[in-house]
């Protein structure tokens, strides 16, 4: 999606490494009625400035593979096999990559702003300990000055005045602005986004995938993006994985997920879509509605 800048860092060998490369992860949990293999030997890959969607129904372990890419399931309660390399370490094999990786290659924006944050400290407080976690020797002072340039950059309006907001006082789609803005404290490579609009109204949700988009063109970040939504896939992804039961049912361009979708299960997703304009080069989306049964 995004143009990749070759610098200094990325030498040939660096961006020909995947940021991140699963291979046949299979992943149990052990719940109070058994054993469940939300996942079911899955393969992808996230590469730089790339966004790689995971797509299905409730249940279809698209979570489980990103938590458990993240390593952040409940140790004991899941088995992970496979691997799941993070900018080349294995966090399957070795705990400690994961927690290395968790929070500096890798950050995760989570699905509800509403619950993310703590409702008793200020955004400024949370922000700043998150830019001073990435960065030890950092000041206050230096935080704030980051952080208030992190919150500009989410296009939160006074950000120096909202500095000291509590959550309370922000609205759904400014506080999953701040989440993004707290997930880019870490300057990560790739991003996890677990439904990262679904608990958004359809306008708010525009303008939070817009933003991403737009962060993702600038710094050329990875983004590995979960959702029910074929319309969001659709906008954001480079490659969708249609997930059902724990498996890829179906992978393949977003152009031609959507437009040519080989398997049932793919096109009751589409089915379950309103409405989605025709398919341009740029990904726009066109400015008329498509009305569902009108005549031509
Ligand atoms: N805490 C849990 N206890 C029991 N079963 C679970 C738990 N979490 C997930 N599962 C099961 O694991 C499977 C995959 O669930 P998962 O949440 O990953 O799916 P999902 O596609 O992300 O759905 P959703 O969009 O609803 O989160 C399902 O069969 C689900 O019932």
């Amino acid at each position: 999606m995004a143009e990749v800048t070759t610098t200094a860092a990325n030498t040939p060998t660096a961006e020909s490494t995947p940021l991140l490369d699963a291979t046949d992860l299979q992943i149990e949990l052990i719940t109070a009625h058994g054993v469940v293999r939300a996942v079911d030997g899955v393969s992808f890959t996230v590469r730089r400035g790339e966004t790689v969607t995971l797509i299905g129904e409730s249940g279809s372990g698209k979570s489980t593979t990103a938590m458990g890419v993240l390593r952040l399931l409940p140790e004991g309660l899941a088995v992970m096999s496979g691997s799941v390399r993070i900018a080349g370490r294995d966090v399957v094999a070795d705990p400690g990559a994961a927690r290395a990786v968790r929070g500096r290659t890798v950050s995760l924006i989570p699905q509800d702003p509403m619950t993310a944050l703590s409702p008793v400290h200020t955004i400024g407080r949370q922000l700043g300990d998150a830019l001073r976690l990435r960065h030890p020797g950092m000041s206050r002072t230096q935080a704030r000055d980051k952080g208030v340039e992190l919150l500009a950059q989410v296009r939160i309006p006074q950000p120096r005045t909202r500095w000291k907001a509590y959550p309370h006082q922000f609205s759904g789609g400014m506080l999953q602005r701040i989440l993004i803005a707290t997930a880019l404290a870490a300057e990560p490579e790739l991003l996890v986004a677990d439904e990262p609009t679904s608990a958004l109204d359809a306008t708010v949700q525009a303008s939070v995938l817009d933003l991403l988009m737009e962060l993702q063109e600038r710094t050329g970040i990875g983004m590995l993006m979960i959702t029910h939504d074929l319309g969001v896939a659709r906008l954001v992804s480079d490659r969708i994985h249609v997930m059902k039961d724990g498996r890829f049912v179906e992978s393949g361009s977003a152009e031609d997920i959507v437009e040519r979708p080989a398997e049932p299960y793919t096109r009751e997703l589409l089915a379950a879509v309103p409405r989605l304009g025709a398919w341009d080069e740029d990904g726009d989306e066109r400015t008329e509605p498509v009305a569902q049964g009108a005549a031509p």
